[in-house]
């Protein structure tokens, strides 16, 4: 897609090794997007390489800093198209430092584990990241059931 804008995102799980839960997050604004649920990230600066503008945008919106994991990469030339306007690169975090809370853009965030991906209504363009991730948490439930964080709205 030519002329898109580039957004990067972070799928934040409980453990870089054996994820078994993703942070979600709620949108609370812009309109069109109130109430859906998304990877946390946003859209690149002038001057930013991707990786620092993730680092910035989850300073930002959840309030902690982060270590990237392997980026999940997608089919259109690697990355995701997400909307008729929007490409998306993101890639596997952990939290580092800092509580997640949903600080600005959202207004809700939840640990989700394998079992429970689809109770929430993800934007339309994610899906198909998220049933890329699936297996991947599906893997690491088994692992690490007894030390997920709880599934709950923060
Ligand atoms: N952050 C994020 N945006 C997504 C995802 N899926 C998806 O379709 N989008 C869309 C929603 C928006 O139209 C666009 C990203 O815009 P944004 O509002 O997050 O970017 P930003 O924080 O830089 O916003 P702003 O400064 O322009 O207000 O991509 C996702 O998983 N995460």
């Amino acid at each position: 897609m030519e002329n898109a804008v580039l957004v990067v995102a972070a799928a934040i799980v409980d453990d870089l090794a054996t994820p078994g839960a993703l942070l979600a997050a709620r949108r609370s604004r812009p309109e069109h997007l109130v109430g859906r649920w998304e990877f946390p990230g946003g859209k690149v600066d002038a001057g930013e390489t991707p990786e620092e503008a993730l680092h910035r945008e989850i300073r930002e919106e959840l309030g902690v800093r982060v270590e990237l994991g392997r980026e999940i990469v997608g089919p259109d030339a690697g990355s995701w198209i997400i909307t008729d306007r929007h490409v998306m690169r993101l890639w596997y975090a952990r939290v580092v430092d800092g509580q997640p809370a949903p600080l600005v853009e959202h207004d809700a965030l939840r640990w989700l584990s394998s079992d429970d991906l689809w109770d929430v209504p993800w934007l339309d363009g994610d899906v198909r990241i998220v049933e890329d991730i699936q297996p991947d948490l599906a893997a690491g439930s088994d692992a690490s059931a007894s030390s997920a964080p709880q599934d709950e709205t923060v």
